[in-house]
């Protein structure tokens, strides 16, 4: 059975028991898988095809909340929300076909552009506009739960007739400013279902129905009449005696003002987490300059204004348009000026420049690009033109690749949050019959109706397990949020849990702990011809090593590759010749490249048989290293560059030293995971002597370098330090590092460079948008803060409605205490995962 991922909009949940309830009724639809969110107000699911997206919607209605699409979706035209999008995207809809069939009447087409800009207009916008209603209802239930407190505590204010102002202050705050708890416990119960709004409802509409009858009917009305309120009086809470019933004005008012302060802060903390989200995708351009190409025959044709690699033929006529990114497919090209922001993720075609990536990768160093290099949307061109040919767009970008991963961390759910969720959903029957149990048991003990039922209504109140809803998710939400703050994207709230018994950290060597940027060393080098008896020469009897090596691994992206070729090129030049053909090249992953060299221009015909890599490999082809070669390869591998040999037709024609610098905040990174008590391992394909000088410059121990593991070796160290027991983090960045981190996430976490390989990333739990081993720091410190945060929060939840039931059932609680009590739970919660903002 296929299936396909969809991401709703989740409207009106309020509890713990609401998300139980929506993920209950989406899962009762065959296949459909289910997570829902309190904190982001969302779900995600994985369903059949078979199932449509209105099928979905109509589940969370059944459930008695409201559901929009907001992610994929295979069915185009069933696609519409469910009510209209917010006015937030005010922009028409697009009308680029996508192959599906277009919308229906006005409905707006969820294209992939329009789900990206929907995305990113209505992020945190539904948090916003519910604080704002919340801090309406909670500015006005303060100004008139304050003079209703005073009067009943206090027998001086107590004018004549004061009870019947009392009730007037009252009851618009418990009608019009508890009406968010009533509007959803109303929902829930058309449906049968009992949420925690249920009870703070039933508890506010219990007090307020008392209080009413109590002046009307029960003689607390009477004209003159005084009310003495003091504390113990309050403590007692159902013992308080008098001639009369009591009223219980005071104690709906509070409640109400109380809670809607913890909604309120919870809120705004929804709000605020999605900051740092927000600040990720505002990075991305929302203009670009596309260029439209016309052939001098009139033609638009790509065959007539593109050459065979893309860019413009000469002669075609160019007209410039600005445009929204939204608007711009993969192909279309795009005129990047100096000091703009690139739009999207592309090729140059045209123009030279150095691009500024530091946004995204905190690479401060502008990285030079030339035709035919790749640039990334959301880095800056910061000095020549460009013509770029868009390869990726909108949601494929990596930067909205970024944004999805700290989205789907946020919508997920981390196991700890389950078991919060469950729990609640089985705490609000269970509630209610304490509740009833508790009015029954006062009856039969021969209370008075008045003492049994404000001990049934404080039971109500107390058990709202709001705070038991938010612990972990707005721990998740504001952790995940800083940790992206500072370049860390965590993919998953279970990666958070991980991280907390983490005790051994693999580091690779190359584009890790160093650059991963290396140069040909030439004074370390041996057996190449020095550039300046070079230039004397117009053609070179034999060809120089270092040409023949770099026109081989010109083919190769490994680092010492690109090095070896760049040395090559600029020799090149400089003899004012070209690099040779290579025929037959193979690349041997983590031991270097072979193939056939063909003649140059002043050899026609000659053709060599070319080898470059590491030592012991050129060994084990049978190729024996002279003396002073190998002399050579030590001498530049004890300064820690990485040593390859060249072999030419058989022999040993050279030593290649590429050398690469260590990243300024290894050092200081490394010393910073010992002291959270994590070991560091460095891992690498270089080797022994390079490695161990690296290892000595980071400080790592010298037992701890396990240098020369081929790519496929690399993940069976990781296994063989899970099988003594460690728990591994493994922070790579290449293709060969993709099986380790896979490896690691095992039982442990990946960690991929942001600056690395795709393979690297998608095999990782954890990808560092600054390539800084810093952000691994970063990235194991919020972690333990977040996990801590949900632990703490979860006690307070737990402890305080434990201890609080019995209390209460006891009538030992008023109401109103009751109340401020479990409000000051939930924004204890959330004020303590907010300390998070300030993580790492
Ligand atoms: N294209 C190549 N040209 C020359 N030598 C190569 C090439 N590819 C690999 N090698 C040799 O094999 C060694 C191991 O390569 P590998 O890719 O496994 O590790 P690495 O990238 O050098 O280091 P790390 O494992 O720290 O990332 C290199 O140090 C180099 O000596």
């Amino acid at each position: 059975m296929s299936t396909r991922e969809v991401d709703l909009a989740v409207g009106g949940m309020t509890c713990a028991s609401c998300v139980a309830r929506v993920e209950k009724k989406l899962r009762r639809i065959d296949g459909v898988e289910a997570s829902v969110n309190l904190a982001t107000e969302s779900a995600h699911l994985t369903v059949p095809d078979s199932v449509t997206d209105n099928e979905l919607i109509a589940a969370v209605a059944r459930a008695g909340y409201s559901a929009a699409l907001t992610g994929p979706s295979a069915a185009a035209s069933t696609a519409a929300p469910a009510q209209p999008a917010p006015p937030s995207s005010s922009e028409e809809p697009s009308t680029r076909p996508t192959g599906g069939a277009p919308a229906a009447g006005a409905a707006p087409a969820t294209t992939e552009p329009a789900i990206a800009r929907s995305a990113r207009g209505s992020l945190g916008a539904s948090h916003f506009v519910r604080a704002e209603d919340l801090r309406r209802r909670l500015v006005l239930s303060l100004l008139l739960s304050v003079p209703v407190m005073a009067i009943s505590m206090s027998s001086a204010l107590q004018f004549s007739g004061w009870q019947w102002a009392l009730a007037a202050l009252a009851l618009p705050v418990v009608t019009w400013g508890a009406w968010p708890f009533h509007r959803t416990a109303l929902a829930g119960l058309r449906h049968g279902a009992l949420t925690m709004d249920t009870l703070v409802s039933l508890g506010v509409t219990a007090s307020t129905l008392w209080s009413l009858w109590a002046l009307i009917w029960g003689g607390a009305g009477e004209i003159g009449m005084r009310m003495p309120m003091d504390l113990s009086g309050m403590l007692a809470g159902a013992h308080a005696g008098g001639h009369h019933p009591h009223m219980y004005f005071e104690s709906a008012a509070w409640v109400t003002t109380f809670l809607l302060a913890g909604r309120y802060a919870e809120a705004r903390a929804k709000y605020r987490s999605g900051d740092a989200l927000r600040a990720l995708l505002e990075l991305g351009a929302k203009e670009a300059g596309r260029v439209r190409l016309t052939a001098p025959s009139g033609s638009t044709d790509a065959v007539d204004v593109l050459n065979d690699d893309g860019a413009p033929r000469p002669g075609t006529k160019r007209c410039e348009e600005r445009v929204g990114v939204d608007d711009l497919v993969a192909g279309d090209l795009i005129a990047v000026r100096p000091g703009e922001k690139i739009a999207v993720d592309g090729v140059v075609v045209e123009g030279a420049s150095a691009v500024d990536a530091s946004l995204l990768t905190g690479e401060s160093v502008p990285v030079e690009v030339g035709v035919g290099d790749e640039v990334t949307g959301g880095t800056i061109n910061t000095s020549g033109a460009l013509l770029v040919r868009a390869t990726r767009v909108g949601e494929s970008t990596t930067l909205a690749q970024i944004g999805a991963l700290v989205s789907a961390a946020q919508a997920g759910k981390a196991p700890v949050q389950r078991l919060a969720d469950r729990i609640s959903g089985l705490f609000v029957p269970a509630v209610l019959g304490i509740a009833a149990l508790t009015l029954i048991g006062w009856l039969v003990v021969g209370a008075s109706a008045q003492d049994a039922l404000t001990a049934s209504v404080a039971v109500l109140v107390i058990a709202c397990p709001c705070a038991l809803g938010l612990a972990t998710p707005t721990a998740i939400l504001v952790g995940s949020g800083r940790a992206a703050q500072l370049g860390v994207v965590i993919r998953g709230p279970e990666v958070l849990e991980l991280t907390r018994s983490l005790d051994t950290i693999v580091l690779d060597k190359t584009g890790t702990i160093t650059t991963g940027r290396m140069s040909l060393d030439t004074a370390a080098s041996a057996g190449i011809g020095s550039e300046s008896a070079l230039q004397g020469r117009s053609a070179l009897p034999t060809i120089d090593p270092l040409m023949l090596a770099g026109a081989l691994e010109a083919l190769s992206e490994h680092p010492v590759a690109a090095a070896i070729t760049a040395a090559a090129h600029k020799r090149a030049k400089i003899g004012g010749s070209r690099l040779p053909g290579v025929e037959g090249f193979v690349n041997h992953e983590g031991r270097g490249v072979t193939g056939r060299v063909t003649g140059t221009a002043s050899e026609p015909g000659s053709a060599r048989e070319v080898a470059v890599g590491r030592a012991s490999w050129i060994a084990e082809r049978g190729i024996a290293l002279p003396g002073h070669l190998s002399n050579a390869l030590e001498a530049a591998e004890s300064t820690g560059a990485t040593g390859v040999v060249v072999a030419v037709n058989g022999r040993a024609a050279a030593v290649l030293a590429v050398r690469d610098t260590v990243r300024a905040s290894s050092a200081t990174a490394i010393a910073e995971l010992r002291t959270l008590g994590i070991r560091p391992i460095l891992l690498t394909g270089d080797n022994a002597r390079a490695a161990a000088h690296v290892a000595g410059q980071v400080g790592i121990d010298p037992a701890d370098v396990r240098a020369e593991v081929l790519p496929a070796d690399k993940r069976d160290v990781v296994a063989g330090l899970q099988a003594s027991g460690a728990v591994v983090g493994m922070v790579g960045d290449g293709v060969n590092d993709a099986a380790a981190l896979a490896q690691a996430g095992t039982r442990g976490l990946g960690l991929a460079m942001g600056s690395g390989t795709d393979a690297a990333i998608e095999a990782a739990d954890i990808t560092l948008v600054r390539a800084d081993l810093d952000a691994v720091v970063a990235a194991v410190r919020v972690s333990r803060a977040t996990l801590r945060i949900i632990k703490q929060n979860l006690f307070w939840a737990f402890a305080y409605n434990v201890a609080a039931i019995p209390l209460a059932m006891a009538g030992m609680l008023n109401p109103m205490i009751a109340g401020g009590a479990m409000a000051c739970s939930s924004v204890i919660v959330v004020a303590n995962s907010l300390r998070l903002r300030r993580a790492g």
